[in-house]
């Protein structure tokens, strides 16, 4: 599913236009959507009162995004409801086709109340009276901070209304910033959004995805071909796309057929890393995997996992020694993929093995952690005989290309495109809503996840699932976004039981399970 900025959705909007399908059609299918999705809300929320009894209250600005507002009262009321309407301005400022659709909804005899009229106890009791507020004050038009009586009316219900009360946001929530996902100073909370056409940024960036609750994109007649036209590549991934990439697992296969894995991690004091990375790999449908690590603690690690196959490599003082590059080598060719980094110590002999590793193998690579933390030539990744993931949290993204963190997060899409392009790999840069990027442009923005996981151990896991998919054939960017989503969401798996406070990485392996049943 297509994510636009406001921009890119004007343009699609002004070429259909443009090709003759009339705006107030294309404002009608929204108003459809809003009020079917309004109808399956109140249904939701087991308001048992008939439907004229229902308090539904339009909060309507001057723009179109009021006008879909406007043609949705019409349509409810058509269905037996009996929504009010607030304007935000009085009537005559409104100006084409939603002085059109204004019209009709007195036509229809809604009730209509001019904010600039009511008193501020009258607006606050209509709000603490509703069961649904439906918000049409703001859509993708939104310039500069909040002003005048939206400010104001946001405001008021942000700070003042006694209680939260249930919210539909048309669009986007009124006073997100559609391209950023920042708020222009305040904006109104909604429990669901009904987003015309394609998603919007602001909708799954935060903070502005924390406003909008659950999002339904709305059909509203744009074609598909004039979406993907102006859009930039970036797509949301969900369970849709999960479901259409899951590898397909033939009843006749052996434990070679899916996949061999080879996982580089693990000093002395960081046991736990390579356990987690190698777990979640083996819960992720890979058949073998082997742990190559330092020969001091192989056995301790070994002893721990009973499906683990654990390799020793030289070490001095727990960390793997130069010279273990010949072996890790020869071993390369046994396996379909190497996973590199978890708790691997970042020292100069880790650093010349990440070298040699980048000069001299082709095998897929996932690297992590302490094996981006000792790059220092980007060169060495560019030019990589095989492919490559990255999975970067933005501290690791901050040291490989020296901004720093705020930078990075201001910009996450951006940055994660980019470096992804320049350096012909798949980069997964980590965190709230997570950014998956390929070396051609394409870019996804995960769905799945919850706070809980920011907890240690939770990249670990991600890169064991992705090696896992990597190495059962998946390509390379489809394999690190559908990782992702699965990390995601048996992320939200764990929280439900462990809560997000108590979340640990072992939990999420736990939940794998449940994520892959799901999917298939
Ligand atoms: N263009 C089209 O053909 C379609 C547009 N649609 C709707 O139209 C919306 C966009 O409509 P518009 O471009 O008219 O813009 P909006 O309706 O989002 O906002 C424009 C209005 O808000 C005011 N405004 C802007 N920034 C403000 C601020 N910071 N504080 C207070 N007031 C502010 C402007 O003065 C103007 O009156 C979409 O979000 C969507 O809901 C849909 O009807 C589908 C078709
Ligand atoms: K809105």
């Amino acid at each position: 599913m297509e994510v636009l900025t406001p921009a890119m959705m004007t343009k699609c909007d002004q070429e259909t236009i443009e090709a003759g399908y009339p705006e107030i059609l294309l404002m009608e299918s929204a108003a459809l959507g809003t009020a079917k999705l309004a109808d399956e809300v109140i249904k939701e929320a087991m308001i048992y009162k008939k439907r004229d009894k229902i308090e539904i209250t339009i909060l309507v600005g001057k723009g179109n995004n009021g006008g879909d507002g406007l043609a949705a009262a019409r349509i409810l009321k058509n269905w037996g409801y009996k929504p009010k309407i607030i304007l935000s301005s009085s009537r005559d400022e409104l100006k084409g086709v939603n002085k059109k659709n204004l019209e009709l909804a007195v036509l229809n005899k809604i009730k209509i109340y001019q904010f600039p009229d009511l008193k501020k106890e009258k607006f606050l009791a209509e709000i603490n009276n509703s069961d649904l507020i439906i918000d049409a004050l703001l859509g993708t038009g939104i310039t500069g901070e909040l002003r005048g009586n939206i400010k104001k009316i946001i405001n008021l219900i942000s700070q003042e209304a006694y209680d939260h009360v249930l919210t539909l946001a048309v669009d986007i929530p009124s006073g997100i910033i559609g391209k950023t996902g920042n708020t222009a100073g305040e904006a109104l909370k909604a429990d669901y959004t009904a987003t015309m056409a394609a998603y919007k940024r602001g909708l799954i960036l935060y903070p502005g995805r924390d406003y909008s609750g659950e999002v339904q994109v709305i059909d509203i007649g744009i074609q598909k071909e004039t979406i993907e036209k102006y859009g930039d590549g970036l797509k949301i991934f969900n369970q849709q796309e999960a479901k259409k990439l899951i590898p397909y697992r033939k009843n006749y296969g052996h434990k070679g057929d899916f996949g061999k894995i080879a996982v580089l991690a693990g000093s002395r004091g960081m046991t736990g890393a390579p356990l987690l990375t190698t777990k979640s790999a083996l819960k992720s449908g890979s058949g073998l995997v082997y742990l190559l690590i330092s020969e001091e603690i192989e056995a301790l690690t070994s002893s721990q996992l009973e499906e683990l196959v654990g390799i020793p490599l030289p070490s001095q003082k727990g960390i793997i020694a130069e010279k273990a590059f010949e072996k890790i080598k020869q071993f390369s060719k046994k396996v379909d993929l190497l996973a590199v980094g978890p708790g691997l110590g970042s020292n100069t002999a880790v650093q010349k093995i990440i070298k040699n590793i980048l000069e001299q193998l082709n095998i897929p690579l996932v690297l992590d952690a302490d094996a981006l933390n000792v790059i220092n030539d980007l060169k060495l990744l560019k030019n990589y005989q095989g492919e490559l993931i990255l999975t970067p949290h933005p501290g690791e993204m901050s040291r490989l290309i020296g901004l720093n963190i705020s930078e990075i997060n201001n910009n996450r899409l951006e940055i994660a495109r980019d470096f992804a392009k320049e350096n012909n790999l798949s980069l997964v840069l980590k965190g709230a809503a997570t950014i998956t990027a390929a070396s051609d442009g394409r870019t996804y923005i995960n769905s799945s996840g919850c706070n809980g996981m920011a907890t240690a151990g939770s990249g670990d896991v991600l890169t064991g699932i992705v090696s896992s998919l990597k190495a059962q054939g998946m390509n390379s960017f489809e394999a690190a976004a559908l990782a992702v989503y699965v990390h995601g969401r048996a992320g939200e798996y764990a929280a439900a039981v462990e809560s997000n406070y108590a979340l640990t990485a072992g939990n999420i392996i736990d939940n794998l399970a449940a994520v892959w049943n799901e999917l298939t």
